[in-house]
């Protein structure tokens, strides 16, 4: 993941100024006060925001010019679980994800019995979607995410509405993520066990690297 001189700029406001970076650590977080910028920086990565100048590439892919296949190879989390839900039955809800892989009957059921043991969810296979609690929707949203087998995923603000039951059952389920994954998070515990941390500050990237530096970098601005 490449960032070469990304802006974003809306009319009269710049969002995010001149970012140049490369991404490659397994687990990288992005912190900083409301409004720096992280959903934005977050959101550039699968295409779902484009850059008003320079580029954003995903494995070459720049992702102004081929949305679709920089989508496939990058899962997006939403912080509110109730966005991600589009179908009444959990296991209706899996099944759509798994439309666009194009598997026969047998190979859906396969891909939905795995996924639901994986995260504890077999019990709820039959259940409305919308009854789950929070922190099962939000676990149901990140089976969604990885039956699409995305190389990378991002995830934004991941446990922001969850109680710290909850939070500890999506904090396990990506620890287990062979994929990269690529966090905005306000929970400084969730960054300091990644490998690499950014800091945004008014749209610009003030600090990058281990966690601890950045870290005391952040509680230092805040006072
Ligand atoms: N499409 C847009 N048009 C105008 N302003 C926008 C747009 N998108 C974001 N902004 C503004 O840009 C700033 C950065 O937004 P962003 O959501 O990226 O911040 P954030 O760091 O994720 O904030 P928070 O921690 O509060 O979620 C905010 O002030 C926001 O209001």
């Amino acid at each position: 993941m490449v960032f070469e001189n990304a802006c974003v700029e809306v009319p009269g406001r710049t969002i995010l100024r001149d970012i140049s970076l490369s991404l490659s650590e397994r687990r990288i977080a992005i912190i900083g006060a409301n409004g720096s910028g992280k959903s934005t920086f977050a959101r550039l990565l699968n295409g779902l925001a484009k850059p008003s100048s320079g580029r954003v590439l995903i494995d070459g892919i720049d992702t102004a010019k081929a949305p679709r296949g920089v989508r496939a190879l990058v899962g997006f989390l939403f912080q509110d679980p109730d966005d991600q839900i589009v179908m009444p039955l959990v296991e209706e809800d899996l099944r759509f994800s798994l439309k666009a892989l194009k598997l026969d009957k047998d190979g859906e059921d396969a891909a939905i019995e795995r996924i639901l043991s994986r995260f504890g969810l077999k019990d709820l296979r039959q259940q409305p979607a919308h009854y789950l609690s929070g922190g099962e929707k939000q676990l149901l949203a990140l089976a969604n995410i990885l039956l699409r087998a995305p190389r990378y995923l991002v995830l934004d603000e991941p446990t922001t509405l969850l109680d710290l039951r909850n939070r500890r059952r999506i904090l396990d389920a990506m620890d287990g993520l062979e994929e990269t994954v690529i966090c905005v998070t306000h929970d400084l515990e969730i960054a300091a066990g990644f490998e690499r941390v950014l800091l945004l500050d008014s749209g610009r990237v003030l600090a990058d690297g281990a966690p601890a530096d950045v870290i005391a970098r952040y509680r230092s601005l805040a006072g």
